[in-house]
């Protein structure tokens, strides 16, 4: 691999994410970048009113990525380490197209670009999709009191949402490998043998 490997491990909410990041991160002895959730002050307000609430809740979480990446690019990219996220930036415009309307969202695309579009980006994306019946058997599992009335409808149109984002990704940079999970069927958690196989993969592709 020509620059340093900077994965991130993407997918819609409750998918597996930080908790497939944490396993790669402690099984390949990569420094880790989580998501802040449970510090986020609109989180909880907007799964009660998305429409009040969406452009705070967006920015917050633009904002918090910004300076994550930002730290992440001068500690560990910029001197050639290799790092592994429980997200990728661009979900901020996943979720910001799915939640904005009108000239919110117009300003929100804007200051997402003028933000991110000059910073790299992870060169490796483990992208796990799984039904809306696994993520809510798993969101559920997680036991978040504000994720419990989660609109299934909202969630099946991140799914979805998702889908496109990462096909989107694949044609606008071609360089970054998207290594897509099932993660119905794949259950890094249960499963030694699946994560033994994931984490090959990764090895494989970071030399
Ligand atoms: N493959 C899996 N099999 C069973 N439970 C899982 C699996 N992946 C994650 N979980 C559980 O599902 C919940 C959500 O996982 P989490 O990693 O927080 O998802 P995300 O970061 O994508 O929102 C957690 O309670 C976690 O322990
Ligand atoms: N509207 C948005 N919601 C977001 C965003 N990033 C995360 N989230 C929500 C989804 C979950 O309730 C919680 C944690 O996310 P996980 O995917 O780690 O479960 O936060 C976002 O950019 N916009």
């Amino acid at each position: 691999m020509k620059h340093a490997p900077f994965i991130a491990v993407e997918g819609p909410i409750g998918a597996g994410k930080t908790t497939l990041a944490s396993m790669l991160a402690e099984e390949l002895n990569l420094p880790i970048i989580k998501e802040i959730v449970d510090e986020n002050p609109f989180l909880a307000k907007f799964y009660q009113n998305m429409d009040d609430w969406s452009f705070q809740l967006e920015m917050f979480f633009l904002c918090n990525r910004y300076k994550q990446l930002e730290d992440t690019v001068t500690q560990y990219i910029d001197k050639g380490k290799p790092v592994i996220s429980d997200y990728h930036i661009y979900k901020n415009l996943i979720f910001g197209e799915r939640t904005l309307k009108g000239t919110k969202r117009e300003k929100y695309r804007e200051i997402y670009h003028v933000l991110t579009d000059d910073l790299p980006k992870p060169n490796i994306i483990l992208y796990i999709k799984a039904d809306l019946y696994t993520l809510l058997k798993r969101i559920a599992k997680r036991g978040r009191p504000f994720e419990g009335d989660m609109d299934t409808a909202y969630l099946q149109q991140l799914i979805e949402d998702y889908d496109d984002a990462m096909a989107s990704l694949a044609i606008q940079e071609p360089s970054t490998v998207i290594i897509t999970i099932d993660g119905n069927a794949v259950d890094f958690v249960e499963n030694p043998e699946h994560f033994v196989e994931i984490a090959s993969h990764l090895k494989e592709l970071m030399k």
